[in-house]
């Protein structure tokens, strides 16, 4: 299965990963680069012109794949791309790779991006795992950074929904390099007052 077969929409096909992950290459490149001065305006024209061309096929929020890629941990612009591997009602797990373009000090990961990639993954795991959709809200995300995460190879992440109180889900999940503790989060996702989440068996109190 390919990677935009596993997100069940028109939005998202291989041509649209192709496309993303060009940018990402291009983020990544503007990064490690030091332009001269002739280069730097060139290329500047040369980013104004595309952002033009880009802006000519804006739409509707519901109808942007960006929406959809990010929700499925695929190639976009600003947030980390993951796979998920195994996904039941209160665990998940998969791998991430942190790029260049997501480097702090040298080759190692930024901790702001660190915390932005357990945001995204376990919203998206809570909002699958208890049913409200795309709407699970991040009350807090306590981030412990135990070891420098690395950029440029497959690292394991991993969530589990420790307990669920209403519309609470108190959540805990972490990345690892092999048996290396990176970094680990305690988070608490509400769910909107309006939309009830089903909740799971054995989970509720
Ligand atoms: C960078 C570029 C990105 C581009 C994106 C492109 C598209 C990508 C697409 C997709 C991405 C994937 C997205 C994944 C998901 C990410 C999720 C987010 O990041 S959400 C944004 C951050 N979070 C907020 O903005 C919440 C702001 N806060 C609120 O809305 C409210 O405060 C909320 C919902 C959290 C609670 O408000 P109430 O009015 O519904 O309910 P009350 O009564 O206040 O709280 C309910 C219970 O929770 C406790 N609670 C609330 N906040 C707490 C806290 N901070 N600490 C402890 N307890 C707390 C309360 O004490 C209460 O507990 P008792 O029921 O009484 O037992």
């Amino acid at each position: 299965m390919t990677a935009a077969e596993r997100v069940d929409d028109q939005h998202v096909d291989d041509r649209y990963l192709d496309y993303a992950g060009s940018f990402n290459r291009l983020e990544d490149e503007v990064c490690l680069a030091a332009p001269p001065e002739s280069a730097m305006s060139e290329l500047t024209a040369d980013f104004s012109a595309l952002a033009a061309r880009v802006a000519e096929h804006r739409v509707d929020y519901d109808r942007r794949p960006t929406r959809y890629a990010g929700m499925s941990g695929l190639p976009h612009p600003i947030l980390v791309p993951y796979e998920v591997h195994e996904d039941g009602p209160t665990s998940t797990s998969g791998t991430v790779e942190f790029g260049l373009r997501h480097m702090g000090n040298e080759n190692v990961v930024h901790g702001g991006i660190i915390s932005m990639m357990f945001d995204d993954f376990i919203g998206m795991f809570v909002s699958r795992s208890l049913g409200s959709g795309s709407s699970a809200r991040t009350a807090y995300l306590n981030v412990d950074y135990r070891s420098m995460t690395p950029v440029g190879r497959p690292l394991s992440v991993s969530a589990e929904i420790a307990s669920v109180q209403g519309r609470k889900a108190f959540v805990e999940a972490r990345i690892c390099d092999g048996e290396t503790l990176c970094a680990e989060a305690h988070a608490l996702f509400v769910c909107p007052a309006d939309q009830m989440w089903p909740g799971v068996a054995g989970l509720g109190d």
